[in-house]
Protein backbone atom coordinates (compact mmCIF):
# COMPACT_ATOMS: atom_id res chain seq x y z
CA UNK A 1 0.00 0.00 0.00
CA UNK A 2 1.61 3.41 -1.25
CA UNK A 3 0.03 6.11 0.57
CA UNK A 4 3.44 7.86 1.91
CA UNK A 5 5.03 10.88 -0.26
CA UNK A 6 8.71 9.34 -1.06
CA UNK A 7 9.91 12.46 -1.15
CA UNK A 8 10.62 13.53 2.27
CA UNK A 9 12.48 12.39 5.03
CA UNK A 10 10.05 13.32 7.84
CA UNK A 11 6.63 12.03 7.46
CA UNK A 12 4.12 13.37 10.00
CA UNK A 13 1.00 11.61 10.98
CA UNK A 14 -1.70 11.79 13.11
CA UNK A 15 -3.64 9.07 14.88
CA UNK A 16 -7.17 9.78 16.17
CA UNK A 17 -7.90 8.19 19.91
CA UNK A 18 -11.69 6.83 20.46
CA UNK A 19 -13.30 9.47 23.02
CA UNK A 20 -13.34 8.12 26.46
CA UNK A 21 -15.68 8.88 29.23
CA UNK A 22 -14.47 11.99 30.13
CA UNK A 23 -14.33 13.22 26.30
CA UNK A 24 -17.79 13.10 26.80
CA UNK A 25 -18.38 14.71 30.07
CA UNK A 26 -16.19 17.29 29.23
CA UNK A 27 -18.23 17.60 25.95
CA UNK A 28 -21.85 17.62 27.27
CA UNK A 29 -20.46 20.99 29.68
CA UNK A 30 -19.11 22.39 26.42
CA UNK A 31 -22.51 22.11 25.29
CA UNK A 32 -24.22 23.49 28.55
CA UNK A 33 -21.83 26.38 27.80
CA UNK A 34 -22.90 27.38 24.42
CA UNK A 35 -24.56 30.59 24.73
CA UNK A 36 -20.50 32.36 24.28
CA UNK A 37 -19.97 33.22 21.17
CA UNK A 38 -17.63 30.80 19.79
CA UNK A 39 -14.23 31.46 17.38
CA UNK A 40 -13.11 28.57 15.51
CA UNK A 41 -8.92 29.22 14.78
CA UNK A 42 -8.87 27.27 12.02
CA UNK A 43 -5.22 25.83 10.84
CA UNK A 44 -4.27 24.05 8.32
CA UNK A 45 -1.50 20.92 8.60
CA UNK A 46 -0.07 18.77 5.57
CA UNK A 47 -0.05 15.58 6.69
CA UNK A 48 1.33 12.41 5.41
CA UNK A 49 -1.32 10.57 7.28
CA UNK A 50 -4.84 10.46 9.58
CA UNK A 51 -5.02 7.20 11.19
CA UNK A 52 -8.88 7.25 11.94
CA UNK A 53 -9.99 5.75 15.50
CA UNK A 54 -11.04 2.43 13.88
CA UNK A 55 -7.45 1.57 13.12
CA UNK A 56 -5.60 -0.84 14.70
CA UNK A 57 -1.91 0.33 16.21
CA UNK A 58 -0.81 -2.85 13.60
CA UNK A 59 -2.04 -1.21 10.70
CA UNK A 60 -0.10 2.11 11.92
CA UNK A 61 2.87 0.08 12.45
CA UNK A 62 3.14 -1.71 9.29
CA UNK A 63 2.14 1.71 7.63
CA UNK A 64 4.73 3.91 9.44
CA UNK A 65 7.10 1.83 11.11
CA UNK A 66 7.69 -1.21 9.67
CA UNK A 67 9.93 0.48 6.51
CA UNK A 68 11.62 2.42 8.77
CA UNK A 69 13.16 -0.45 11.00
CA UNK A 70 13.90 -2.71 7.66
CA UNK A 71 16.07 0.57 6.51
CA UNK A 72 17.65 0.32 10.25
CA UNK A 73 18.66 -3.10 10.07
CA UNK A 74 19.88 -2.25 6.49
CA UNK A 75 22.22 0.65 8.81
CA UNK A 76 20.68 3.66 8.00
CA UNK A 77 19.25 6.05 11.23
CA UNK A 78 15.85 6.52 11.85
CA UNK A 79 13.37 7.98 14.80
CA UNK A 80 10.29 7.02 15.40
CA UNK A 81 8.49 9.04 18.31
CA UNK A 82 4.94 10.23 19.38
CA UNK A 83 4.27 13.80 20.14
CA UNK A 84 0.75 14.50 21.87
CA UNK A 85 -0.91 15.89 25.09
CA UNK A 86 -1.73 14.12 28.28
CA UNK A 87 -4.18 10.94 27.48
CA UNK A 88 -4.16 11.79 23.36
CA UNK A 89 -2.56 7.87 23.35
CA UNK A 90 1.22 8.23 23.29
CA UNK A 91 2.18 5.09 25.61
CA UNK A 92 -0.82 3.25 23.92
CA UNK A 93 0.61 3.82 20.94
CA UNK A 94 4.43 3.05 21.44
CA UNK A 95 4.01 0.74 24.43
CA UNK A 96 0.53 -1.02 24.30
CA UNK A 97 -0.48 -3.58 26.36
CA UNK A 98 -0.07 -7.60 25.84
CA UNK A 99 -2.95 -7.71 23.94
CA UNK A 100 -2.41 -4.51 21.63
CA UNK A 101 1.68 -4.37 21.49
CA UNK A 102 2.60 -0.73 20.70
CA UNK A 103 5.32 0.19 18.70
CA UNK A 104 8.07 -0.52 20.44
CA UNK A 105 7.36 -4.18 21.23
CA UNK A 106 6.21 -4.97 17.51
CA UNK A 107 9.63 -3.24 16.27
CA UNK A 108 11.92 -4.93 18.35
CA UNK A 109 10.38 -8.59 17.73
CA UNK A 110 11.12 -7.47 13.74
CA UNK A 111 14.39 -6.35 14.52
CA UNK A 112 15.39 -10.17 16.18
CA UNK A 113 13.23 -11.66 13.52
CA UNK A 114 15.25 -9.77 11.00
CA UNK A 115 19.34 -9.69 11.98
CA UNK A 116 21.04 -12.32 11.40
CA UNK A 117 24.68 -13.70 12.81
CA UNK A 118 26.55 -10.89 14.20
CA UNK A 119 25.12 -7.76 14.73
CA UNK A 120 25.30 -5.03 16.85
CA UNK A 121 22.39 -3.32 18.81
CA UNK A 122 22.49 -0.69 20.68
CA UNK A 123 18.85 0.84 22.48
CA UNK A 124 18.23 3.78 24.07
CA UNK A 125 15.14 4.98 25.88
CA UNK A 126 14.48 8.49 26.46
CA UNK A 127 11.42 10.80 27.16
CA UNK A 128 11.30 14.88 26.32
CA UNK A 129 8.72 16.22 28.49
CA UNK A 130 9.04 19.85 29.71
CA UNK A 131 11.84 20.45 27.43
CA UNK A 132 13.92 18.00 29.44
CA UNK A 133 15.51 14.70 28.08
CA UNK A 134 15.81 11.85 30.49
CA UNK A 135 17.21 8.39 30.19
CA UNK A 136 14.32 5.98 30.95
CA UNK A 137 16.67 3.21 31.36
CA UNK A 138 18.70 4.77 34.28
CA UNK A 139 16.77 4.69 38.15
CA UNK A 140 14.64 7.50 38.06
CA UNK A 141 16.73 8.52 41.64
CA UNK A 142 19.69 8.62 39.65
CA UNK A 143 17.94 10.20 36.48
CA UNK A 144 19.68 13.84 35.55
CA UNK A 145 18.45 15.77 32.80
CA UNK A 146 20.63 14.65 29.36
CA UNK A 147 22.70 17.55 27.79
CA UNK A 148 21.52 18.23 24.08
CA UNK A 149 24.58 18.66 21.83
CA UNK A 150 24.00 20.22 18.30
CA UNK A 151 27.40 18.54 16.90
CA UNK A 152 29.49 15.88 17.96
CA UNK A 153 32.08 18.10 19.11
CA UNK A 154 31.43 19.88 22.61
CA UNK A 155 33.01 22.99 21.58
CA UNK A 156 30.27 24.59 19.15
CA UNK A 157 31.35 25.22 15.15
CA UNK A 158 30.98 29.10 16.25
CA UNK A 159 33.49 29.12 18.88
CA UNK A 160 35.45 26.94 17.07
CA UNK A 161 36.07 29.20 14.14
CA UNK A 162 36.09 32.02 16.52
CA UNK A 163 39.49 30.25 17.92
CA UNK A 164 41.22 29.88 14.94
N1 LIG B 1 -6.27 4.29 19.86
C1 LIG B 1 -6.77 4.00 21.10
N2 LIG B 1 -7.75 3.09 21.23
C2 LIG B 1 -8.26 2.81 22.45
N3 LIG B 1 -7.87 3.40 23.61
C3 LIG B 1 -6.91 4.31 23.53
C4 LIG B 1 -6.30 4.67 22.28
N4 LIG B 1 -5.38 5.63 22.51
C5 LIG B 1 -5.39 5.83 23.84
N5 LIG B 1 -6.31 5.06 24.45
C6 LIG B 1 -6.60 5.04 25.90
O1 LIG B 1 -6.62 6.40 26.34
C7 LIG B 1 -6.01 6.52 27.61
C8 LIG B 1 -4.86 7.54 27.55
O2 LIG B 1 -3.87 7.06 26.67
P1 LIG B 1 -2.30 7.10 27.03
O3 LIG B 1 -2.05 6.76 28.45
O4 LIG B 1 -1.61 6.28 26.00
O5 LIG B 1 -1.99 8.65 26.81
P2 LIG B 1 -0.58 9.42 26.89
O6 LIG B 1 -0.56 10.32 25.69
O7 LIG B 1 0.54 8.45 27.03
O8 LIG B 1 -0.79 10.28 28.20
P3 LIG B 1 0.34 10.95 29.18
O9 LIG B 1 1.04 12.01 28.38
O10 LIG B 1 -0.49 11.54 30.27
O11 LIG B 1 1.26 9.85 29.62
C9 LIG B 1 -5.55 5.13 28.02
O12 LIG B 1 -6.54 4.58 28.86
C10 LIG B 1 -5.48 4.37 26.72
O13 LIG B 1 -5.71 2.98 26.89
Amino acid sequence: EKIMAEDSAVKVCVRVRPLIDVNLTLMLVWRINYKYLLFFLITIFILDRVFTSHETTDKLYQTIAKPLVVSTVQGYNGTIFAYGQTSSGKTFTMMGCDKTPGVIPLAVEDVFQTIQNEFLLRVSYMEIYNETVSDLLVDSWKRKPLEVRETLNVICQHCKEDEE
